[in-house]
């Protein structure tokens, strides 16, 4: 029993409801639930939200050996958390703020080495990890800590433990080398055999990453570990003598690992496994010390992460504990980033958005700040797009990208952070670097909860030369991005798709009858003739325009069409393999503020705009009746919004595409005569001119949108127009 000593004085809590800080924790593996008699009126059940989300459970505060201690469930009360999904940030966050220091876990495991058979305490002081896709640490972003791990669980507490076992009379096993697994499922025969060859001795899914997060944050754990079972049986070895079967093989499986074997092996040695835990928490000394293996300041730094406002994350369990899937929500509590109070299941967490300096991924940036959620920003700050580039404040050693000429540029700077189009708020950090470039995705990957991909070449491009680098940009750049979300463990993705998917729009016949139908291409000689609209081969008559809808034919007529489409797909199959959630959005013709101008790749509404702006009539093409859906940029911000939330639910392995547009449809020639209007510019000069890979009409429903998703546009087509009439546009890219 500890000595009172002048530190024996409580602490003030950190938590309203605590009188006294816990300087101990213990947390509970399978089979340990509680730990305080619940008829004890002194014990303390808090709920402690945390920058990263829930707990496994609440934390109950109670007295062991005169002492308070807080107890936490790792897999939940009801053990609904599973190995892979328990949210260890959060609860190691949680345990440090509220004055924890010292750790003992306690934990179920396979024996793999016969020095261990099941029944057997252990002491476990060296780990192997084969965990894959947990957020692993509480310094992935802002400052860089590299953790010593030599020796992960504390020597010092390990040293108090064994002397506390042994004077309580315990017979156990005073080390021992777990190899964590992924689970929930367990191990293979090989893996097993593997894993004692490797000179490991249990096996367990949960001390990996919640021992060196807590290392992390200057806490010392001390591991007990109940073996349960021999693992997928023990392989027969030369020290090993066992019970042979008839072919000769070990038969040990009567103790081979099944989830009703370690549970009722968990229950019957339960008393046993808290009289230990006590003798252990009993003697560590009040004025108990962990080791320095982060610098103090680094730690308060991660303690001062802001935290959702109440609210933000509902209570109800909505949003799982889940750390793999959440992951980071953590933003420096410089107030700045601190979460709104919105009802955004997401918000505070971390939310990539690639491209996110375009047009459209400025515009979806802003929203989802808004909304609370914290934001990093993966863009190349393309020189065909991007006028002015801050210069690269990344390493020198540039990781080349696949982008094509535009690599040339700011793309090669590896996904550092850079000065960037988002300085005026530290809520979003803002990494340079291209989305073909493996490393630059890592990094913009870590601790991301949902990406949002926009980072593409648009439009309709220049000449046919441009096709490696639409190839490259957009179908490369999504399959390393999904490859980077796959091996991060990321599973929701929204994606920008185009209405180019669908090639020319959905026709009707003139007498109305019939299903809709999608007119071939159309040939030069037509247009040259100004024989614009497509006609019915049946009657010669033009056909009638109509809505088209997701389930309309896919028909990409051009690199960039088919390229989108690509995307699609690469995103289909990644969902389907990965088990995620991804949905692309089908833009229509967005116009807004921050438009680019004058590149070959600007919409059509950007080039009138110019135009006017230059003091010269805009020059509307074919002979200006082409319809369209013209759908503000702040409508499609909030339609990735919408979808975003959406991955949030729903089943897994799923794609779903939505068209975004306004609903109503104007001609090409509309738009320049309102955009003329309302900026008081000269009148639209209709030319007659023609791109061969235009389409003549392209309208959309957005009824998918709409009816699933609960979207509504909210600007109008006269109010956007008027707005965009003298809203700036992106600076004027110039040759470099
Ligand atoms: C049926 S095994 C369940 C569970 O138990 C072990 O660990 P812990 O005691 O930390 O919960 C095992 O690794 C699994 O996580
Ligand atoms: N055999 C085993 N493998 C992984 N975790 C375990 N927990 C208890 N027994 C286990």
């Amino acid at each position: 029993m500890p000595e009172a000593s002048p530190s024996d004085t409580p602490v003030a809590a950190a938590h309203p409801a605590l009188t006294e800080q816990p300087r101990i924790a213990v947390i509970g593996g399978s089979g340990l639930y509680s730990l305080f008699d619940g008829s004890d009126d002194r014990v303390v059940e808090v709920t402690v939200p945390t920058p990263f989300g829930e707990t496994s459970s609440p934390i109950t505060v109670g007295r062991i050996d005169g002492r308070s201690v807080a107890f936490l469930t790792r897999h939940g009360a009801d053990h609904s958390v599973a190995p892979h999904r328990i949210n260890y940030r959060a609860n190691i966050w949680a345990l440090k703020s509220l004055g924890v220091r010292a750790i003992v876990s306690s934990a179920a495991v396979g024996g793999v080495s016969p020095d261990v058979p099941p029944g057997t305490l252990v002491l476990t002081d060296q780990f192997i990890d084969r965990t894959w896709g947990r957020p692993d640490t509480f310094f992935d972003r802002g400052s860089v800590q590299h953790l010593a791990a030599a020796d992960p669980f504390c020597p010092s507490l390990h040293g108090l433990a064994a002397g506390a076992l042994t004077a309580a009379g315990e017979v156990f096993s005073s080390t021992g080398t777990v190899v964590v697994i992924q689970g929930p499922r367990f191990s293979t025969r090989a893996e097993s055999v593997w894993f004692r060859a490797a000179g490991a001795h249990t096996v367990n899914m949960t001390l990996v990453p919640e021992v060196t997060l807590a290392a992390e944050l200057n806490i010392g754990t001390v591991n007990l570990s109940f073996v349960t079972d021999a693992d997928a049986g023990l392989a027969p070895s030369a020290d090993t003598p066992s019970d042979e079967t008839a072919d000769g093989t070990a038969d040990t499986s009567s103790d081979s690992v099944s989830a009703d074997l370690v549970f009722r092996r968990l229950r019957d040695a339960q008393p046993r496994i808290i009289r230990a835990i006590e003798a252990i928490v009993a003697a560590i000394p009040v004025d108990y010390e962990p080791r320095e293996l982060i610098a103090p300041a680094e730690v308060e730094r991660v303690l001062a992460y802001a935290v959702p406002a109440a609210g933000a994350v509902p209570a109800d369990g909505a949003v799982p504990a889940d750390g793999a899937v959440l992951a980071d929500g953590a933003v420096p509590a410089d107030g700045t980033a601190v979460v709104t109070g919105s009802s955004d299941v997401d918000a505070g967490r971390l939310l990539l958005v690639t491209g996110g300096a375009g047009f459209i991924g400025s515009a979806i940036v802003r929203q989802a700040r808004d909304r609370g959620w914290s934001v990093r920003v993966l863009d190349s700050l393309r020189p065909d797009v991007h006028a002015a580039v801050p210069a690269a404040a990344g390493p020198a050693a540039a990781v080349p990208s696949a982008a094509g000429p535009a690599a040339a540029g700011p793309a090669a700077a590896g996904g550092a952070p850079a000065a960037g189009p988002f300085d005026d708020d530290p809520g979003v950090e803002f990494l340079l670097g291209d989305v073909t470039d493996p490393q630059a995705v890592a990094a913009a990957l870590a601790g991301v909860t949902v990406v949002c991909h926009q980072a593409a070449k648009v439009g309709l491009g220049v000449d046919f030369l441009d096709a490696p680098d639409y190839v490259a940009s957009n179908e490369l750049g999504t399959a390393i991005l999904l490859a980077g979300m796959t091996r991060a463990g990321i599973g929701r993705l929204v994606m920008a798709s185009s209405m180019v998917v669908y090639g020319e729009g959905s026709y009707r016949r003139a007498s109305g009858t019939g299903d809709t139908l999608r007119p071939p291409a159309r040939q030069q000689s037509d247009l040259e003739a100004g024989r614009f609209d497509p006609v019915d081969p049946a009657t010669g008559l033009a056909l009638v325009p109509a809505l088209i809808s997701e389930d309309d034919p896919l028909d990409p007529r051009n690199v960039y069409a088919s390229s989108k489409l690509s995307q699609e797909y690469l995103a289909t199959s990644w969902a389907r393999s990965t088990g995620g959630r991804a949905i692309a959005l089908r833009y229509h013709n967005v116009y807004g503020p921050g438009m680019p101008q004058n590149t070959p790749y600007a919409g059509v509404a950007s080039l009138f705009r110019s135009a006017i702006e230059r003091g010269e009539a805009p020059r509307v093409f074919e002979d200006g009746r082409q319809r369209r859906d013209f759908v503000h940029v702040a409508d499609v911000a909030s339609a990735n919004l919408a979808a975003l939330d959406s991955t949030a639910t729903g089943p897994d392995s799923t794609f779903r595409a939505f068209n975004v547009g306004s609903g109503t449809v104007h001609t090409i020639g509309d738009l320049a005569e309102a955009l003329s209007r309302f900026s008081g510019g000269l009148a639209p000069v209709v030319t007659g001119e023609f791109r061969l890979g235009d389409v003549r009409h392209i309208t959309a429903s957005s009824e998918r949108l709409r009816s699933e998703l609960g979207w509504t546009p909210s600007v109008s087509f006269d109010d956007g127009v008027r707005e965009f009439a003298h809203a700036p546009l992106r600076a004027a890219v110039t040759e470099r």
